[in-house]
């Protein structure tokens, strides 16, 4: 069983996705938020998961924030981070500490549109595709390894908000599969890269292999 520990700010939407996905092998030891008021959280206490918040308002620096949420999250010995929703930057040793075991979930095909305001963004540059991205966090803000991406199509008379709404439910299938892959030991993690193995279906249409 792998220990899942998932770190939330609001309503908890990608978090309530990967809960009842039911994904095999993974225990959610925890759903801890840096805000009380994160709506994920009474969700999450509903269904008997171990509940916490550590607001970040109550600490003098990032650092000494995110010192108190190492402490709190490897009380749990877990496997995996999952951030889903989680709206704080993460300090260069807190992503250290977690290197290859913390996964997020960002609203846009990186490289494009780090940050924040990612729909408005792709809208004014005239963007013809938007989507969301799957990666391991790495002290540089959203430039982890990719694990996995989902793109989403701009439709004309799209809004930020229509456009976050076709993209969070595209969100919803792809982070249970990514946590389900990592809990699996589907990929691997190689010089920053996230390596898949070939499987011998896409070998055998593969036009390196030889024809019959
Ligand atoms: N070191 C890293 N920290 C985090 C990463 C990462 O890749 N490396 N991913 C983010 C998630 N994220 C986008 O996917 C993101 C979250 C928050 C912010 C941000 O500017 N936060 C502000 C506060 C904003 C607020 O409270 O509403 C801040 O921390 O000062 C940008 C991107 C999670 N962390
Ligand atoms: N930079 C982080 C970020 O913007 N994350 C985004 O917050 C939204 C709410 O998630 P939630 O419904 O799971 O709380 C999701 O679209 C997620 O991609």
């Amino acid at each position: 069983m792998k220990n899942i520990v998932i770190l939330i700010s609001g309503r908890g939407s990608n978090m309530q996705a990967i809960v009842e996905a039911g994904i095999p092998g993974a225990h959610i030891a925890a759903v801890i938020s840096n805000r009380p008021d994160a709506a994920g959280l009474a969700w999450a206490a509903t269904r008997g998961i171990h509940t916490e918040v550590l607001d970040h308002k109550a600490f003098a620096s990032r650092e000494a924030f995110d010192t108190a949420l190492a402490e709190r999250i490897d009380s749990f010995a877990p496997d995996l981070v999952v951030l889903a929703g989680f709206m704080r930057i993460l300090s260069a040793g807190f992503t250290r500490h977690y290197q290859g075991r913390m996964l997020n979930v960002h609203p846009s095909l990186l490289p494009a549109f780090t940050g924040l305001n990612t729909h408005q963004r792709a809208l004014d540059a005239g963007c013809m595709l938007a989507g969301c991205t799957v990666h391991f966090v790495t002290a540089e803000l959203d430039h982890g390894p990719i694990v996995a991406q989902g793109a989403v199509a701009i439709l004309p008379g799209d809004t930020a908000q229509t456009l976050a709404q076709r993209t969070l439910a595209v969100e919803h299938q792809l982070y249970p599969a990514a946590v389900h892959d990592f809990v699996s030991g589907q990929f691997t993690l190689c010089d920053e890269r996230v390596i898949r193995p070939v499987t011998a279906q896409q070998q055998a249409g593969s036009l390196l292999s030889p024809q019959p």
